[in-house]
């Protein structure tokens, strides 16, 4: 029986992190994946999203393009052609995370990886059943599209995104969308700029259930509003079918929307079916999320859990960085404890949101005063250079000691400028690093720069900001 020193089950971003981190530690490590490697993330999930994205993005920019001076046919989306276009990158990807890990010396199983006792796991492939032996292993088997009740799944007719990625884009134009979170919100910009129209059915306003500032939300909501996308509110669909090649859903009330097909976006659910955890002492929630401690360890002994399958926070930045604290975890001395506020949040729609620690109300929950420093991205020279000005950068700070204690930043590439924020745990450092190191110009990472400056000239936290 071959033993190791960490198995990892799942392959998404957690698991590939940690499998990385543990090998380059020198530890000797296996990592099993039962499906298509690289997990939710890359094959289903923010990879080929964030390429749709992109296209997205290209064609409602197409509005300038008279403007600027580009002039010629009219464009229009093509979405099947997009669909090719992320599968491109997604196998790009695929092939270089697989060869990265057979290059670190990872022991990779293609098969259903399950507990048969604490350490030892079973993998089941086409071939037979492998049992190997570890000294401590990582659950990061992810999570499942989750249906409301009454919810009828049918291939080209009713489907959820990891169906849209799998099976490719239904014939028809007219879609219903109906999820109100993040898949909502980002689908229903990307389907309208490829051509698409939408019907977007929400129980509850956008978003409501994550950290945004109301600022935020409305400025997103305004340029979806601008590009005539909006939400149907209120609508519970409780159930749906196919009628005459139509896919229809349904409210409590009888009322019906249809269209050529429907997305589902409404929610998922931890993926711990088929893992043996009956066989071990892991327990799960009454949702069905992995229970653990602070640590990330489950209630057995040597078994830990991160990403999606321990939630609440299912992002591919959180598996990320659970994945940095187990390895630590595992090979230090179990210190390191989950800290999901300073972990970046995102929503890649018609505008970017990114958000990283507290809002105001938080901050003073904790005993904090918060300061707001504040910049817009309307006259930034960046911004008008790219015709989009909307936005604003948002960062609270301690009245007392100037330390940083949450950000918000709204308008083109909110994903790549939250970093600037959420480097490094020396949180009374970070706001005097963005206020004296040398910057590029023009770009927009100088409205952080201002929004700090703003809490040095409104709030009198020069002492800090600007201090030696
Ligand atoms: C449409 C969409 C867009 C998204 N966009 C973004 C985004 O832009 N940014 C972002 O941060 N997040 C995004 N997410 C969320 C992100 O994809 C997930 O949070 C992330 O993939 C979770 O990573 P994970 O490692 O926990 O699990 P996953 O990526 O779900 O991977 C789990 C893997 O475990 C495997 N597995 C499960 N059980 C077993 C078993 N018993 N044996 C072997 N293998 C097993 C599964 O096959 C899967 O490959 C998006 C999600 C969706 C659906
Ligand atoms: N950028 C990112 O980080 C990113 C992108 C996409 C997805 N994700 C993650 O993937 C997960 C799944 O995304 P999601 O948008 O499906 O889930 P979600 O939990 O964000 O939102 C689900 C939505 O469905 C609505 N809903 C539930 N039942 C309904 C019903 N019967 N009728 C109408 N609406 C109903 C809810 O009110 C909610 O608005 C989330 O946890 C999300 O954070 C992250």
């Amino acid at each position: 029986m071959k033993e190791f020193d960490i198995v990892i089950i799942g392959s998404g971003p957690g698991g590939y992190r940690a499998a990385v981190l543990g090998a380059l530690r020198g530890k000797k490590v296996a990592i099993i994946e039962k499906d298509t490697w690289g997990g939710t993330c890359l094959n289903r999930g923010c990879v080929p999203k964030k390429d749709w994205h992109e296209t997205a993005k290209w064609i409602e920019n197409s509005r300038h393009f008279a403007g600027r001076g580009i002039v010629g046919a009219a464009l229009r989306g093509d979405m099947a052609q997009a669909w090719q276009h992320q599968r491109k990158v997604v196998e790009t990807v695929r092939e270089s995370y697989t060869d990265y890990l057979k290059r670190l010396g990872v022991q990779l199983y293609q098969g259903l990886g399950s507990y048969r006792s604490a350490h030892e796991i079973a993998i089941q492939t086409n071939a037979g059943e492998e049992i190997i032996q570890t000294h401590s292993s990582v659950i990061a088997t992810g999570s499942v599209p989750h249906l409301p009740q009454g919810a009828q799944l049918q291939a080209g007719k009713i489907l959820h995104s990891d169906m849209l990625f799998d099976d490719g884009v239904p014939a028809g134009d007219r879609v219903i969308i109906v999820g109100g979170g993040v898949i909502g919100t980002e689908f229903a910009y990307i389907f309208t700029q490829l051509g698409k129209e939408v019907r977007w059915l929400v129980n509850s306003a956008p978003l409501h259930h994550l950290r945004y500032s109301p600022q935020a939300k409305d400025a997103l909501m305004d340029a979806l509003k601008e590009l005539q996308i909006e939400a149907r509110h209120g609508f519970a669909v409780s159930d749906s079918g196919v009628d005459d090649g139509k896919a229809w859903v349904a409210n409590a009330a009888g009322e019906r929307e249809s269209g050529d097909w429907v997305l589902f976006a409404t929610g998922r659910s931890a993926h711990t079916a088929g893992l043996g955890l009956e066989n071990t002492q892991v327990a799960t929630d009454e949702l069905g999320f992995v229970q653990t401690n602070a640590h990330l360890e489950t209630a057995e002994s040597g078994i830990y859990a991160i990403g999606d399958v321990v939630g609440p926070y299912m992002n591919a930045n959180q598996a990320l960085a659970d994945a940095t604290l187990v390895i630590d975890n595992i090979l230090g001395d179990n210190c390191r404890e989950r800290s999901p506020l300073w972990v970046p949040e995102l929503v890649y729609s018609a505008v970017e949101l990114a958000r990283i620690g507290m809002d105001e109300d938080a901050a003073e929950d904790e005993g904090f005063e918060p300061a707001v420093g504040f910049a817009a991205f309307e006259t930034s020279p960046r911004a008008l250079g790219q015709d989009d000005t909307r936005g604003f950068a948002r960062i609270l700070a301690d009245m007392d000691s100037g330390e940083l204690l949450g950000g918000e930043i709204v308008g083109r590439d909110a994903g790549e400028l939250i970093h600037l924020l959420s480097q490094g745990s020396d949180r009374e450092e970070i706001l005097r690093r963005i206020a004296n190191s040398p910057v590029n110009h023009p770009t927009r990472a100088e409205e952080l720069l201002n929004a700090t400056e703003t809490l040095a000239a409104r709030w009198g936290l020069g002492e800090f900001i600007f201090a030696e």
